[in-house]
């Protein structure tokens, strides 16, 4: 196992790129600490996969390195990498049994026996198999199969890293958070560097420790779950990250103020060196309620929706659209409201970077 490190990269797949929007892969420079449990969160198109096959080999990148621990391995074919991939669909051998199939990684590197059956009998425990190991592959369900290809993926303690490429696509909706759960489990237990790509918040934000959050080609945030969701260092991860994601409005700065359909909106802080003119307000939704003292931002509500636990009430001010998640009593459709915005929690975007600070304790 090694700390993978991403040194100036930049992909292009032109063959002869002039600008940034030639590059499927901007400026990436990013550390992978050993044993640590990742994930790799973007739209579709951001630039994952194209990442993911870098650090396995199946890419060369245009510019910059890469280095398992001091080890330069920009140009080293996959197979002299060590690394293990579990992809979106199961990659397994039908014809097999399941101890086969998970034997197979370690047999084909020459390991004795001995040790086979000692690493597969504890994978197989972990992952709660223990009863298939002599099944044909072949008579497995979809969700089974997966779990076994997990299981090959993990058989290996001589990986620097275990990459999951958006693994629970196949898996039905109602097992894929027996699964995810599982996979956290594993990670606690088997202690690899673990990789796990997805457009999936909420696969993201249950497996990993850091999240790494790409937009088009770029990084713009590496935070863990709580980081990324009470301070998104842009606007696209207040977004991306949230059910509803945060509130982005329109702002005016004068004099490091904010004003929101003129009326001043207060900042967790100081909004230091941000010059006068536009920019953005940033509070999640989970931040904003209804006014009982008649004082705050004049809305209209337009829908709420009734979720369960909680109402998500939609509504426009100054022409912007505004969530709110409230807990019992909510407005009605059509309802004049003041909404307010929790202080320490609205912050200041700039370009669509965060630009105000937590006021400092006096
Ligand atoms: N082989 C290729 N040739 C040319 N362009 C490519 C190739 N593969 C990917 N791209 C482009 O590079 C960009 C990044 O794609 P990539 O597949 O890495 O994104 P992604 O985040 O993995 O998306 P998805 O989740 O849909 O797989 C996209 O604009 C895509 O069209």
């Amino acid at each position: 196992m090694a700390q993978i490190t991403l040194s100036n990269l930049r992909h292009s797949y032109h063959p002869n790129p002039t600008s940034d929007a030639d590059y499927a892969l901007k400026k990436i420079d990013l550390t992978w600490e050993d044993g640590g449990a990742y994930a790799l969160l973007g739209p579709s198109g951001c630039g994952k996969s194209t990442l993911l096959n870098i650090i396995s080999g199946l890419l060369v990148p245009s510019e910059g390195k890469i280095l398992f621990g001091d080890q330069d391995v920009t140009s080293l074919p996959p197979a002299q990498r060590n690394i293990a991939q579990v992809f979106q669909f199961p990659v397994i051998y039908d014809t097999m049994t399941v101890y086969d199939n998970l034997a197979f990684p370690l047999r084909n590197r020459g390991r004795d026996e001995d040790i086979v059956k000692q690493r597969v009998t504890a994978i197989a425990e972990m992952l709660e198999v223990t009863d298939m190991l002599n099944t044909r592959a072949a008579n497995l369900s979809p969700d089974n199969k997966q779990k076994i290809s997990m299981g090959r993926g993990l058989v290996r303690q001589d990986v620097n890293v275990v990459m999951f490429d958006e693994p629970l696509t196949v898996i039905d909706p109602h097992l894929k958070w027996k699964l995810r759960s599982k996979l956290k489990e594993l990670h606690q237990r088997v202690k690899a560097t673990m990789i796990y790509v997805t457009h999936d918040q909420t696969e993201a934000l249950t497996f990993a420790d850091k999240v790494v959050v790409m937009q088009d080609g770029e990084i713009v945030q590496m935070g863990t779950p709580v980081e990324l969701f009470e301070r998104p260092a842009h606007t696209f991860v207040g977004h991306f990250i949230g059910s509803p994601g945060m509130n982005v409005l329109p702002c005016n700065v004068k004099g490091g103020a904010a004003f929101f359909g003129g009326e001043q909106v207060s900042l967790e802080g100081p909004a230091k060196d941000v010059a006068d003119g536009g920019a953005e307000v940033g509070i999640r939704p989970e931040f904003v309620s209804i006014a009982s003292n008649g004082q705050g931002v004049e809305a209209v509500v337009r829908k709420v929706a009734d979720v369960g636990r909680h109402k998500v009430v939609e509504a426009i001010a100054h022409d912007s659209r505004i969530h709110a998640i409230l807990e019992g009593e909510a407005p009605s459709a059509g309802e004049a409201v003041k909404l307010q915005f929790k202080q320490s929690q609205t912050r200041l975007y700039k370009d669509g970077w965060l630009a105000s600070s937590p006021e400092e304790a006096a």
